[in-house]
C-alpha cells in the first residue's frame, strides 16, 4: 500500500432503522480497494422505538441527546467487533466516517438533520471521526443528498460494466446514480427515486409486528391494487427534475390514506406498496439523460425478490444485485461514508451539481479528532 492510501471504517445507520452497518476499506480518496470486512449490529426494539420518536425533530430537544448517545454506543460496538472480525486494531485504523442517524430533512428550509455523537465516538474508539457530511451542501444550497454517487462511479471505474449505467440503492427510501461516459463527477445524476421500502416495512411492521417482507413473499402472494399506484404517482415530486432528496417520512400520510382507502388486506397491501416502490424508480427513468443499459442494485431492498422481478419487467434491460458485480451489497453504503471520511481529508468534493444540485462541487464533513491527536 503507497502511504496515500488510508484504511477506513464506513458507518451508516439506515432510514429503516433496522442498525448500524460498518464496513472496512482502503482509499486514496479517489480509486478504493474493498477489504470485505463488515458487520451490521442491530438496534434493540426499544432503542429504534426512541429513534423513531426523533423522526421530525427540528431541532435537537433533551431526550434525542440521550437517544444520539445511546445509537453512538452500538456504533461503538460495531467498531469493536469489526476490528475483532479483521483481526485489526484501533490504531491500523486512519479514519471512521460516521453518518449517524438522519431525523429530519429538508433542504428547502436549508435544514438537514443527523444525530449523534461524534467525539464520543472518537474518544471511544481512539479513531479520528468525520461526521456532518450533508451539512455543507445544503448550506451551499445543494439537496445534501443522495452523496453516495461519487463512490458509486469509483467502484464502477474497475467494473467494467458498458455505460450508461444505473446504480440503484434501496432502502427505507430509494436513490439512483446515473454513470455516463466520464466518471469524474461530472458525468454522474442522481437523486431519490421515492420511498423504498419504508411504508412497505411500516405496513408489514403494523400488520405482522415485523418490520420487513421477508424476500417479498407476502406481497407475491398478494394482488397489487392499480388505483393505488395511479394516484400515488399523481405526487408532483416525480415530475420534479432532478437532483432532488426525500425525508423518510415525506409522502408517508398521503401513501398511507390511499391504502386505508382502498381496504386492503395484508398481502394486497404489501403487493400494493411493492408497486409503488417500483412505480417510483421507474418514473425516475423519464429524468435520465439516457436510458441506462442495465442496472445494479444495492441496499436491503435487492433482497425483495417480488420488488426486484417487478421492476426488470418494467425497466425492459437487466437489473441484477450489485454482489454479481463483487460488491457487498449490504454494506455499499456504509464504505461510502467510510470513502467521503477520507475525500474530507484529502479535500475532495463529496457532491456535485449533478448529484445534489450544489452550484460548485461541494466539499463536506467535520473532523472530530481523538483527544490525544487534538
Ligand atoms: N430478506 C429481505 N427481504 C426483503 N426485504 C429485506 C430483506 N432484508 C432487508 N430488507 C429490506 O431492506 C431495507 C433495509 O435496507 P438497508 O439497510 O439497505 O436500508 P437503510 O440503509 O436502513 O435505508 P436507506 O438506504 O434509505 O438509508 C428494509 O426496508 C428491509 O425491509
Ligand atoms: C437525508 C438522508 O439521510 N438521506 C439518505 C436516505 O437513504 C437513502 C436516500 O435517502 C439517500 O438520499 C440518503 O442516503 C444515502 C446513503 C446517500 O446519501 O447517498
Amino acid at each position: 500500500m503507497t502511504q496515500d492510501w488510508i484504511t477506513a471504517i464506513g458507518m451508516m445507520s439506515g432510514t429503516s432503522l433496522d442498525g448500524v452497518d460498518a464496513a472496512l476499506i482502503e482509499t486514496d480518496g479517489i480509486d478504493v480497494r474493498r477489504l470485505d470486512q463488515s458487520v451490521f449490529v442491530p438496534y434493540a426494539p426499544e432503542l429504534r422505538e426512541r429513534m423513531r420518536e426523533c423522526f421530525g425533530n427540528r431541532s435537537a430537544t433533551n431526550s434525542e441527546h440521550v437517544v444520539a448517545d445511546d445509537l453512538t454506543q452500538v456504533h461503538v460496538d460495531a467498531v469493536n467487533m469489526l476490528l475483532a472480525k479483521a483481526g485489526m486494531l484501533a490504531g491500523d485504523i486512519g479514519i471512521i466516517g460516521f453518518h449517524g442517524q438522519t431525523v429530519f430533512h429538508e433542504p428547502a428550509s436549508g435544514l438537514t438533520r443527523q444525530i449523534g455523537t461524534p467525539h464520543m465516538l472518537a474518544e471511544k474508539t481512539g479513531i479520528p471521526v468525520v461526521a456532518d457530511f450533508r451539512l455543507a451542501d445544503v448550506a451551499a444550497g445543494g439537496e445534501g443528498a443522495p452523496l453516495a454517487p461519487i463512490y458509486h462511479a469509483a467502484l464502477m471505474k474497475s467494473a467494467g460494466v458498458e455505460p450508461p449505467v444505473a446504480v440503484l440503492n434501496i432502502g427505507g427510501v430509494s436513490n439512483v446514480t446515473w454513470i455516463g461516459d466520464g466518471a469524474d463527477g461530472t458525468d454522474l445524476l442522481a437523486f431519490d427515486c421515492g420511498p423504498g421500502n419504508a411504508r412497505l416495512d411500516d405496513w408489514m411492521l403494523r400488520h405482522t409486528g415485523n418490520p420487513v417482507d421477508l424476500n417479498g413473499a407476502t406481497a407475491a402472494s398478494g394482488t397489487a391494487d392499480p388505483m393505488v399506484e395511479i394516484k400515488f404517482l399523481e405526487d408532483p415530486y416525480f415530475d420534479r427534475v432532478p437532483p432532488k432528496s426525500l425525508d423518510r417520512e415525506d409522502m408517508a400520510a398521503r401513501i398511507d390514506g390511499l391504502v386505508a382507502e382502498a381496504r386492503l388486506n395484508v398481502s394486497d397491501g404489501a403487493a400494493t406498496l411493492a408497486n409503488c416502490t417500483v412505480a417510483a424508480i421507474v418514473a425516475g427513468v423519464n429524468h435520465l439523460p439516457v436510458a441506462p443499459k442495465s442496472w445494479f442494485v444495492c441496499g436491503g431492498g435487492r433482497h425483495n425478490q417480488y420488488v426486484m422481478e417487478t421492476l426488470a419487467s418494467r425497466l425492459g434491460v437487466p437489473v441484477r444485485p450489485v454482489d454479481d458485480l463483487d460488491w457487498d451489497g449490504d454494506a455499499v453504503e456504509a464504505e461510502c461514508f467510510g470513502y467521503l471520511a477520507v475525500r474530507h481529508l484529502r479535500g475532495l468534493p463529496l457532491s456535485f451539481p449533478g448529484t445534489t444540485g450544489v452550484p460548485t462541487p461541494c466539499c463536506g464533513g467535520k473532523l472530530y479528532p481523538t483527544k490525544k491527536a487534538a
